[in-house]
């Protein structure tokens, strides 16, 4: 059979190997050349570029692990001697494939055979341990990370999202953020109805997303299909699906492949790395590319690997499913793994004599200068600002999306309100209806420390909770250039704002009636405002705890140990004029001692009179009471400043703590 062969530059050969090339054979008409007719692709102003047709290429990829050299200290004479380095691994060897437009392309093999590894390489992630070797092109162009992502989109393994939103929210905010300027707000709300229809997602559009282990919500196979529509409404011409298969059952994974197959036969080209896929499933791939210990074994039409296996002596028998048969061939077993480290290499080395490597290796595209421009122009541009969407304009998506978060999270609202009715009511009931006497004068500062410590804590642990399992969005959207770190966190702050005024204003309105506190009706509104300072540091001490620990459990463990000794120097525990000079410096960061001292003065100022029983040694007024506390009432409003200057610090320390942490993901 006369094999037409690409050759360098364009050329076409004819040409006849003597027998069947068991993969593909490209036409020059197939593939995007400079001189082919007709626009091979568009750039937009806003700096994204569109290509017609996208052939992903990549050439001899090797890849070896950086061997990183290790010393350690002689026990004796604290010298470091340096220990001999290891020998460097070989991840990828020769590894050479391309993607073509209109296929779906599978990257198969045994656990441990370089999957992971070569699509690290082609999305030019996580690479940073790897010495890399090999080119990486589009319609021959040669590409760089930046570059790639113009033209692709990554769907990530492990589905992220908020979880109280439902498929059509979460893709609105994707469409506000991530389509181009040009569209206006119509027509990306339009792309969405679009979208949600070509994914099968109409049925569940409306449905909340849900939070595993909180809130139920879409199933695995909606949630994958979730995750390819926010990347299909950019229309990217390239899908790079990392096991998109994973975690669902045989028949969600083969409504997965059809939906990709869709879009393959509309024109995208897709590439999968997959486990074991069923043989419904594994009948939807058009390219294979089998690996094992990072070479290839095969690499060609997935319909034609069976006679290519049978050729070089592994037939599969009919009733195995194909995928099956090869990775177990392909598989390394513990238990044999001399033998099977012998059939790897000779089933690589076969096929690197092959046809099919041949003519990979013969495929070659004539040099698109003006793509090549276009490429590098608008990668400029994106370098410069990754973000499509203004600062206005992510600073309302994201604050629209968190608002809905709040509304919507009972963590947020629904629990919060319960507890903050709840606790309010406890306090009222313990502390109910102090008298002017002496005895009042020791409960209602009691009181004053329960209410200032339940706010706190009460704003606190939500917060951290919300954050950490809102956190691996935000890396991913950061990182994928959809918003900035500033808009994001300050869009949440506002959003959240209302919840840390209304909580704590019911919160004082509950138990300041019930209590007896002072009944000037200006005092119980100086005391809202106190406690909705107070409720506001402790809510910016958990976004400051959350943001400079790293991880949840983390910030659970330091989290209580942080707010103690501020707690101690509050006032209630220790005389304020008490504390030992070494712990001085904490006091003047204790929202509980300004929280304290704010409170006790609006509670205790101008006071006269207060009950004594005869013959014993009384308080006799409000201010007794603030001296014997070693408060004073002109440090009011500065304590009320105090616990203002404290939202700003802490608020600025949580924020430069999230700018740490996106910086270290990247
Ligand atoms: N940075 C690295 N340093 C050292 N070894 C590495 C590195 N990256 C990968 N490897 C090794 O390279 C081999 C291939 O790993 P890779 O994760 O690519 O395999 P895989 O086919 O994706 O496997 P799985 O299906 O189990 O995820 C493994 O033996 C792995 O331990």
């Amino acid at each position: 059979m006369s094999v037409k062969r690409q050759t360098v530059q364009g050329q076409v050969a004819d040409d006849n190997p003597g027998h069947d090339n068991q993969g593909f054979d490209y036409s020059q008409s197939d593939l995007p050349n400079a001189a082919n007719s007709g626009r091979r692709f568009t750039s937009t102003k806003s700096g994204s570029i569109h290509l017609n047709q996208v052939y992903y290429t990549w050439n001899d990829i090797n890849a070896v692990a950086k061997v990183e050299k290790e010393s350690f200290k002689l026990p004796c004479f604290g010298k470091k001697s340096d220990i001999p380095p290891k020998e460097p691994k070989q991840i990828l060897k020769n590894v050479s494939g391309i993607a073509r437009a209109g296929e779906i392309l599978a990257i198969m093999g045994a656990s441990g055979a370089g999957k992971t590894s070569l699509l690290n390489i082609l999305t030019f992630r996580n690479t940073s341990s790897l010495n890399i070797s090999g080119t990486r092109m589009v319609n021959g162009v040669p590409i760089d990370a930046v570059q790639l992502t113009l033209i692709s989109a990554y769907i990530q393994q492990d589905d992220i999202f908020i979880g109280t939103l439902t498929p059509r929210e979460h893709l609105r905010f994707q469409a506000l953020l991530r389509m181009d300027k040009e569209f206006s707000y119509k027509e990306r709300m339009r792309k969405v109805d679009e979208v949600i229809k070509e994914m099968g997602l109409t049925g569940c559009a409306d449905t909340i997303i849900g939070i595993p282990g909180r809130i139920k919500g879409l199933s695995g196979g909606q949630q994958k299909r979730l995750s390819v529509a926010s990347e299909v409404l950019t229309d990217p011409q390239l899908l790079i699906c990392d096991e998109p298969t994973t975690g669902l059952d045989s028949f969600m994974a083969a409504n997965l492949v059809k939906t990709l197959k869709s879009l393959a036969n509309k024109g995208k080209t897709i590439i999968c790395t997959i486990h074991q896929p069923a043989s419904d499933t594994f009948a939807m791939f058009d390219k294979l590319l089998l690996m094992s210990e990072g070479r290839v074994a095969y690499y060609g039409d997935a319909k034609k690997a069976p006679t290519y296996f049978s050729s070089i002596g592994y037939p599969c028998p009919e009733t195995y499913n194909p995928a099956d048969f090869y990775i177990h061939t392909l598989a390394i077993r513990v238990d044999n793994a001399e033998e099977c480290l012998q059939r790897s290499k000779a089933i690589c080395d076969k096929y690197d004599e092959s046809d099919n490597a041949k003519a990979l290796k013969a495929t070659a595209f004539s040099k698109d200068d003006e793509l090549s421009k276009a490429l590098k122009e608008v990668a400029k541009k994106r370098q410069k600002s990754p973000y499509k969407a203004s600062w206005f304009a992510q600073f309302r998506a994201c604050f629209w999306r968190s608002s809905i978060t709040v509304r919507k999270d009972p963590l947020v609202l629904k629990v919060q309100l319960i507890q903050t009715i709840f606790l309010s009511l406890v306090i009222g009931l313990i502390y109910f209806g102090q008298e002017n006497d002496q005895e009042s004068i020791q409960n209602i500062s009691g009181c004053i420390f329960m209410i200032i410590a339940n706010l706190t804590f009460s704003s606190i642990f939500p917060v951290t909770n919300v954050f950490w399992s809102e956190l691996p969005v935000f890396m991913r959207e950061h990182f994928n250039g959809m918003y900035r770190t500033d808009t994001y966190y300050l869009a949440k702050t506002f959003a959240e704002l209302p919840v840390y005024l209304i909580l704590p204003a019911i919160f004082i309105s509950i138990s300041y009636w019930m209590v007896g506190l002072n009944d000037d009706i200006d005092r119980f509104f100086i005391a809202v405002g106190t406690a909705v300072l107070v409720a506001n540091v402790g809510s910016s001490f958990g976004y400051m705890a959350s943001t400079v620990t790293p991880s949840f459990e983390t910030t659970m463990a330091l989290a209580p140990v942080m707010i103690t000794p501020f707690m101690l120097f509050g006032g209630s525990f220790l005389n304020k004029d008490s504390i030992p000079v070494y712990f001085i410096w904490l006091k003047y960061l204790s929202w509980f001692l300004y929280g304290n001292e704010a409170l006790s003065i609006n509670q205790w100022k101008g006071i006269k009179n207060i009950t004594c029983e005869e013959g014993l040694a009384c308080i006799e007024d409000g201010n007794q009471v603030l001296d014997s506390l070693s408060f004073k009432e002109d440090n009011f409003g500065m304590s009320l400043a105090c616990l203002g200057g404290l939202i700003v610090v802490t608020r600025l320390i949580s924020y430069g703590g999230l700018v740490m942490k996106s910086r270290r993901s990247k």
